[in-house]
């Protein structure tokens, strides 16, 4: 019998296993994120829409630069809320990137859109204080909230006790610890170019993304 959605535990299997067999580099899958959120943000925004997009050190936040890219060369108002020091070489990269396209350091006065790359799978609570502080601003704030692949905060039950996000872009497959969400958050699903001979190994139902490259769940 087919699963309907996967632990983190198996979808970092499912990843891993994308990377390992078919060479399909975490750089590559991170543009295909990256264009997909971009694409659901500029769907909320319009030409003076202040966007703001907060960036942890590890792909989420990676995902979120490569957003950020993608949305400054569309000519959006982009800002980047950085918590850490972005040290890893792949988001580091980005975030160099994003700059040269025009994103700009810093938490705008007034924010339209904000975004949650934060952190995602890789995530252990408790948070440390600087995340803590951004997500109190992002959820205090008027900010229609997005988060990338899991909302930074949420709980194993799926309780969202950190960023209170409006709509959710996970990546490549269900994930469980989404299903117990509030019924008024969205949840899209993007594609992230995995071969559907890894949705059947890993027994899941491979989205119809050949249609659609954010499907709504
Ligand atoms: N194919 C895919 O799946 C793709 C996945 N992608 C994305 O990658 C995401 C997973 O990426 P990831 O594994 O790099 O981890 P991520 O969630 O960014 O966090 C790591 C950082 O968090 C930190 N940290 C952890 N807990 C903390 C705490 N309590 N308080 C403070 N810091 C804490 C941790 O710190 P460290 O342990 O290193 O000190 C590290 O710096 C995934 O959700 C998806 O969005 C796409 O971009 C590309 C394709
Ligand atoms: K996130």
């Amino acid at each position: 019998m087919q699963v309907t959605s996967l632990s983190l535990e198996a979808f970092k299997e499912m990843d891993y296993w994308a990377v390992e067999k078919y060479n399909l580099s975490i750089e590559l899958m991170m543009e295909n994120a990256g264009l997909q959120l971009a694409r659901l943000i500029a769907k909320k925004a319009n030409e003076s829409s202040v966007i703001t997009i907060g960036v942890g050190n590890g792909n989420n936040g990676g995902g979120g630069l490569v957003a950020a890219r993608r949305l400054a060369a569309w000519g959006f108002n982009v800002n980047l809320d950085l918590v850490v020091p972005i040290t890893k070489d792949l988001p580091k990269a980005q975030l160099e990137r994003a700059l040269l396209f025009g994103a700009k350091e810093g938490i705008p006065e007034t924010t339209d859109i904000w975004v949650d790359a934060y952190l995602g799978f890789s995530q252990r609570l408790p948070l440390s204080d600087a995340f803590v502080k951004s997500i109190a601003l992002a959820n205090a704030s008027s900010a229609f909230r997005i988060s990338l692949d899991i909302p930074v905060g949420i709980s194993k039950d799926g309780e969202l006790l950190g960023f209170k996000a409006n709509q959710v872009m996970t990546l490549a497959a269900p994930k469980t610890i989404l299903e117990k969400l509030p019924n008024e958050v969205e949840v899209f699903m993007a594609d992230l170019g995995i071969p559907k001979s890894v949705y059947e190994h890993f027994n899941i139902k491979m989205p119809n993304f050949k249609e659609h490259q954010l499907i709504a769940l």
